[in-house]
């Protein structure tokens, strides 16, 4: 089991870029974001570099590889354009994400189980360059099977279903939600596949899935940038954190 293992944060920047990109400019800038989410502690720096490029930009994810001292976890399509880009920067771990340009987020896991000769071409020259690739999935055991087929590492579990229905006040539904995402995680792990989660997590939302002994890693992001306004990034993200280790040790004790 994974349950003495630290549990990493991984801090999404994406939403810095879109406040930026909301006046076009400089400000704020995501690379100082990043280096702020390395001082308090963040484990790794998550980017969403979209097709549609309308938050991080092409020179972002240049800036940090340049910047970074901790790992950057590059999240993608599976398009030729976003393989290249990957393939030049040989990111620490290059997560798969499904994508649609009329979304206002990443609506749900890729489908992964239809697709799988496909997307098995697709990982096998990011693998040989080095990145661990990481595929965004709904906690959906045939869609984690199919990863595991395909020769992915790592999954990352969809949580936003779960942060949803908390925030809708659905609490049965939450409830339902939680119950899969941690058998799902039960199940990923015995494959032998490392498991991280993320999409929507909240101080209200993060324990559960924190204490789940099979979860390696969090991303997080929206919420912290949002939170960032009222207390400021680096105290924004330390809260989190301490929240991620009480509910872990918890678990454990
Ligand atoms: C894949 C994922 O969950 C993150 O990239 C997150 O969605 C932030 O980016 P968007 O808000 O653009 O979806
Ligand atoms: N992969 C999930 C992620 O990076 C962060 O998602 P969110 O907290 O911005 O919704």
């Amino acid at each position: 089991m994974g349950s003495n293992e630290k549990l990493r944060l991984g801090v999404n920047i994406d939403h810095v870029a879109t406040v930026r990109n909301a006046r076009g400019g400089a400000y704020p800038d995501p690379l100082r974001a990043a280096k702020i989410a390395e001082a308090a502690g963040a484990d790794g720096i998550t980017a969403h570099l979209r097709e549609d490029r309308r938050h991080i930009s092409d020179a972002d994810i240049e800036g940090l590889m340049d910047v970074l001292s901790v790992p950057l976890n590059f999240e993608m399509a599976a398009t030729e354009e976003m393989q290249k880009i990957a393939l030049r920067h040989k990111p620490h771990a290059v997560c798969i994400v499904p994508e649609k340009r009329e979304e206002r987020t990443t609506e749900g896991g890729l489908e992964v189980a239809r697709e799988e000769n496909k997307l098995a071409h697709f990982i096998a020259p990011l693998r040989e360059a080095g990145s661990r690739v990481s595929i965004f999935i709904a906690a959906d055991a045939r869609q984690i099977e199919a990863a595991n087929r395909i020769g992915a590492e790592v999954i990352e579990l969809h949580t936003g279903a779960y942060c949803d229905a908390f925030a809708e006040g659905n609490w049965p539904a939450a409830q339902e939600e939680l119950k899969k995402l941690e058998e799902m995680s039960a199940f990923a792990h015995s494959l032998g596949l490392e498991v991280h989660a993320g999409h929507g997590l909240t101080y209200d939302t993060v324990s559960p899935i924190a204490a789940f002994p099979e979860v390696r890693e969090l991303n997080i992001g929206h919420f912290l940038i949002g939170e960032a306004i009222f207390l400021g990034l680096e105290p924004a993200i330390r809260e989190m954190r301490e929240m991620m280790d009480a509910a872990r040790a918890d678990a454990t004790s």
